[in-house]
């Protein structure tokens, strides 16, 4: 496999945001698939320059500095999964610096630049390969929400055969961060806390239970909302990401969608290379996008308006052959309950897609409803499989 990496100029792939959430999931996941066998991996911090790289680290033990642009600049490649702010305040500055290798981001800051390719493989290698010929640089990942679901249904768009679809999700508490993760469970178990002699005592009165649970939701001190900045545990949010506001014609982002909704429509188009605007050429992609109290797992029920009506059955087929890690769920109560979850998906590369059935509307009209993590397809999964690929080019 050495001989694999030679047509880079070199293998020095410098690691940024190794040690957050994303970042520690992508490091699992590059341990696990051997990544580190390829490459000659240098560690950046922006916090602790100096200290020890961890133990994935070979020739270069200590921690660089992550803006420290000298340094940056000997990377053939650069992987990062520090955030939006690092991106911006030091991908400038690099590329003026005259630095001409790989950027491999999980940060949305560059996604819809046009010199910049979202990658999502096994949905669009061919986009991939063809910025690759091209000459191009920077390799962004996708938003989670979009990630997962192309893994689930990419196989409909690929054949063509999307009209238009709309999307209702269900997204974890991850998809803000860890911060948001704890917040949630920290809700939760103030919720418990304040009717746990009720819960104990099996004559209680249920209303009375839900009576202190709503009022201790009401009354949650500003400590225990300051990411979600209202209370999330037994409720929902309906926004995800900025508010747009109101554009005045469809082709402006806005016309009263959240940034996550926005970027359900231009990233799928972006992926599967059909432009990325709002306009005609593109397939319409919308919907609504909820935060809700699972942990990692972004879920969303998709409803497809097909080009023609195509038996469900060659559908699942399609489906289920399109790649290694989609699962067709058979439309069963049973199924569906057990494998269709974010408990039954955390933690595992699987993508199933369920509930597939035709819709009241007509024999054209599909619904599906898919479960990914949104830590590993959503987030550090492409990003490592992106790195692979430019070892392998
Ligand atoms: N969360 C998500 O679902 C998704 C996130 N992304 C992108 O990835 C970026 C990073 O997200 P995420 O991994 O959630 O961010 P984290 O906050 O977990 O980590 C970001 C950085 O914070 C620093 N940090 C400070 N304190 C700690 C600590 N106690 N533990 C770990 N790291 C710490 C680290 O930098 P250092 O070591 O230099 O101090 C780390 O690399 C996001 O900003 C976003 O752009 C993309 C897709 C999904
Ligand atoms: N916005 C997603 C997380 C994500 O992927 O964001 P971005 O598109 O900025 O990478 C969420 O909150 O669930």
């Amino acid at each position: 496999m050495k001989g694999d990496i030679m047509k880079l100029k070199g293998n020095l792939t410098g690691l940024v945001g190794w040690r957050g959430m994303v970042g520690s999931v992508l490091i699992d996941r590059m341990q696990a698939e051997g990544d580190f066998d390829l490459i000659e991996p240098v560690f950046f911090s922006t916090s602790n320059a100096g200290g020890k790289a961890p133990a994935q680290a070979k020739n270069e033990t200590t921690l660089k500095d992550a803006f420290d642009i000298e340094a940056l600049k000997k990377c053939d490649v650069i992987l990062t999964a520090q955030g939006g702010d690092y991106t911006s305040e030091v991908y400038p500055k690099l590329r003026a610096a005259g630095w001409t290798g790989h950027w491999i981001d999980a940060a949305s800051t560059l996604r819809m630049n046009d010199d910049a390719i979202i990658v999502l493989d096994p949905v669009n290698l061919p986009v991939i390969q063809n910025a690759l010929a091209k000459g191009g640089k920077n390799w962004i990942g996708g938003n989670c929400t979009v990630s997962c679901m192309l893994m689930g249904v990419g196989a409909l768009y690929k054949a063509g055969l999307v009209e238009w679809m709309t999307s209702m999700t269900y997204q974890a508490a991850s998809g803000g961060g860890a911060q948001h993760m704890r917040e949630l469970l920290t809700q939760y178990g103030t919720l418990n806390a304040e009717v746990r002699a009720l819960l104990d005592d099996p004559k209680s009165a249920i209303l009375e239970i839900d009576r202190r649970v709503l009022a201790k939701q009401q009354s949650l001190s500003a400590a225990e909302m300051t990411n979600f900045g209202v209370p999330l545990g037994g409720s929902l949010i309906p926004w995800i990401d900025k508010d747009l506001g109101i554009g005045k014609n469809r082709d402006e982002p806005g016309w009263g969608m959240s940034k996550e909704e926005w970027k359900g429509g231009a990233e799928t188009n972006k992926i599967l290379g059909q432009g990325a605007s709002f306009g005609t050429a593109e397939t319409p992609v919308d919907g609504f996008c909820v935060r809700i109290g699972a942990m990692r797992c972004h879920s969303q029920a998709l409803t497809f308006k097909l080009k023609k009506d195509v038996p469900l059955a060659d559908i699942e087929a399609m489906i289920a052959a399109d790649n290694e890690w989609v699962k067709v769920v058979p439309n069963t109560r049973e199924a569906s309950i057990t494998d269709l979850t974010p408990v039954a998906v955390t933690g595992t590369m699987n993508i199933p897609v369920g509930r597939l059935r035709k819709l009241a509307m007509g024999g054209d009209y599909l619904g599906a409803f898919t479960v990914g993590d949104q830590l590993l397809w959503g987030a550090a999964e492409p990003l490592r499989r992106m790195l692979r690929i430019l070892l392998q080019a």
